[in-house]
């Protein structure tokens, strides 16, 4: 047997054990253990350079920044071939693809064996979440992708701090293996020649949640590939969140000050593409309010001994739907990117080495590359053909945005007021609409819908429900994970518990177009929600919840007409009735597995409407 030559060790006995398995499956060329250094750094963004996988932007626009095209047929999720092999079939429900682990495992081994040969295996140490933290949640991933730690030193703490931490803990961490799947050796040991994107057609992402383990295979892109992420922070973290008491939620989580300097914590689950990151940068448009981010897609809540729910960003930087942002809508995301450090994948380049997307700019640059490589023009774009992909990203360090709040650094959260469920509804659901309590609140998030975007594979504006904003997030049965969240709030006082809005800014009218500007103005429905937690603020009681009445919504200064506010706000009951048909249908799916307590909020709701 060749000896693989290795850079880096650990003294973590388990750790060496498994990455030494996972090299003799594997065959890779070289070891290499990720020290998070701006040196390795340095070396790992010149090798993708000249893989071709990187293009350097120019220095005077994007600083130490990258662009990077996937293969055209790894663009986003592929929730058809993700899967949680949990032990029992009954733990995975309905909305998981499932296999049994040994036999999904006897399928991957044979995929994994060989697949790094030629390639550098790279070992990445990870902690979600603060390594000061009580209970530092660790994480290892093993690649063959530098793409995927380029990216990963930039979503997660990495490197030497986190593995020293681990080794002095001999802690317990969650394994993460990933292989493009693309090895530079054939069965017959003849070269194969590398690509810029290397992946395969072959795809699998697959969670073993009593193991605390990933196996992710064929896939070079962000959520598929950085297992920090979805695969860890909440699907396998939602299993830990069930066992030890607490909540993985796919939530941002924004500080909001009043012109009277009161603080308020609020978190927001919405679907992918559906405004998490928006929100959690909003630019108030209200005088003397002001709003600082601390998280922009994943909240881990656990309660304090004052018996509030406290909640944290476990990330480390921003992983962000790149088309539709721009000075207009997100200032603040696009300061964070032009600090530079950042890596651009299947955005479209400009002719001075800056990169472009639909909705940055008003005007679209009179020549580009688009995210294939070819030229490209306005006129390309006549017949709606696009020059960046609607699920391009940015991966830009979360340190570098400057509305971050100073809380964010607090291993232990903030403590959370309110919790904000939406959706991308054309018709039906109201701009905003108050929970009368947690059981209601939680059948909100049970119900909650959303025309389907471009961040997962698949047809895009097809209505479908996605509790809690984690249909393809929850790492165990979706009606134990309702269960989950009722007897939360059944053990804990409610008085202390966070209120529970339903929010939609996509809205339509007859003419097609947005009811609600969106974007800033959405601090005027966080002004409401605000009021509505210190009491100080009415709303009318409908059929489905308490919902403002237009004088107690603050529009000063809104360019819009008492009808198109009082038409975002509406409670169509004709439309509500059509709904029910389809949350009984989505409820069906369920089985045994849905919580009675939300058959009575479904049952109270049809009695309301009569
Ligand atoms: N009309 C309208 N569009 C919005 C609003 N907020 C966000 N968007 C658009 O929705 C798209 C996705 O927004 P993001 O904030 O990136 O969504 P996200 O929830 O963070 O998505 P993931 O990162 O995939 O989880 C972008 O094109 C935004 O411009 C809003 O208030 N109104
Ligand atoms: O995970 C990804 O690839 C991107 C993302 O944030 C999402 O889809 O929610
Ligand atoms: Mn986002």
């Amino acid at each position: 047997m060749t000896t693989i030559s290795t850079r880096g060790t650990t003294r973590h006995t388990e750790l060496a054990q498994w990455v030494s398995e996972v090299a003799a499956l594997t065959t890779p060329d070289e070891v290499v253990w990720v020290t998070g250094s701006d040196e390795e750094i340095r070396e790992i963004n010149a090798l993708l350079v000249q893989a071709g996988t990187f293009v350097a932007l120019a220095e005077d626009k994007k600083p130490d920044s990258f662009y990077a095209a996937s293969d055209p047929d790894d663009v986003a999720r592929v929730e058809d071939r993700t899967y949680i092999c949990s032990a029992d079939e009954k733990d995975a429900g309905h909305t998981n693809n499932w296999m049994d682990p040994v036999q999904m495992k006897a399928t991957l081994e044979p995929l994994f064996a060989g697949s790094m040969a030629g390639r550098t295996m790279y070992v990445i140490p990870f902690v979600m979440g603060h390594l000061e933290a009580d209970e530092p949640m660790f994480g290892v991933e093993i690649t063959d992708s530098a793409y995927v730690v380029a990216s990963m030193r930039i979503m997660a703490r990495v490197g030497a701090p986190v593995l020293e931490k681990m080794e002095e803990l001999e802690a317990d961490y969650v394994k993460g293996l990933h292989s493009v799947g693309a090895p530079l050796r054939d069965g017959d040991g003849r070269v194969v020649a590398d690509v810029p994107w290397p992946c395969s057609e072959t795809k699998y992402i697959v969670h073993f949640p009593e193991e605390r383990a990933i196996w992710s295979y064929g896939s070079g892109y962000g959520g598929n590939a950085l297992l920090g992420k979805k695969c860890y922070a909440l699907r396998i973290a939602s299993v830990m969140a069930r066992d030890n008491g607490w909540m993985a939620e796919h939530m941002l989580i924004l500080k909001l000050t009043s012109p009277e300097g009161a603080v308020h914590y609020i978190a927001a689950a919405f679907p992918s593409a559906c405004g998490k990151t928006n929100l959690a940068m909003l630019e108030t448009t209200l005088p003397g309010w002001k709003a600082e981010t601390v998280g922009d897609d994943i909240a881990w809540m656990r309660f304090g001994e004052d018996g509030r729910l406290y909640a944290v960003n476990p990330e480390f930087g921003l992983f962000g739907v790149a088309p539709g942002t721009g000075y207009g809508t997100n200032p603040n995301a696009m300061h964070t990117i032009e600090a530079g450090h950042s890596i651009f994948t299947n955005v479209a380049r400009t002719d001075d080495g800056d990169v472009w997307w639909e909705g940055m700019t008003e005007e679209t640059p009179e020549h580009l590359i688009d995210w294939h490589g070819n030229d490209w023009t306005p006129a390309d774009g006549e017949d709606g053909t696009t020059a960046a992909h609607p699920n391009s990203r940015f991966c830009t360090p979360i340190e570098q945005l400057p509305t971050l709040a100073q809380e964010y650094y607090e291993p232990n959260g903030v403590p959370i007021s309110a919790i904000l469920f939406g959706g991308r509804r054309k018709t039906t659901v109201p701009l905003v609409t108050q929970a009368r309590d947690w059981q209601h609140g939680t059948f909100f998030g049970a119900t909650l819908s959303s025309e389907t975007t471009a961040a997962a594979t698949g047809a895009v504006g097809v209505v479908r429900r996605d509790p809690m904003a984690m249909l393809p997030f929850i790492g165990y049965n979706a009606g134990d994970y309702l269960g989950h969240w009722l007897s939360t709030g059944k053990q804990h006082d409610e008085s202390k518990m966070p209120k529970i809005f339903l929010v939609n800014w996509f809205r339509r009218g007859e003419d097609g177009s947005f009811l609600w500007p969106g974007f800033g103005e959405n601090a005027r429905v966080l002004k409401w929600v605000i009021d509505r937690l210190e009491d100080t603020v009415g709303a009318e009681e409908t059929p489905i919840g308490f919902i403002p009445r237009p004088e107690d919504l603050d529009v000063d200064g809104l360019d819009l007409t008492p009808e198109q506010v009082a038409a975002a706000l509406a409670v169509d009951t004709e439309e509500w009735r059509e709904e029910l048909p389809l949350i009984r249908e989505w409820f069906d799916k369920f089985g045994d597995s849905l919580p009675q307590q939300l058959e009575d909020e479904f049952a109270t709701l049809q009695e309301r409407l009569g």
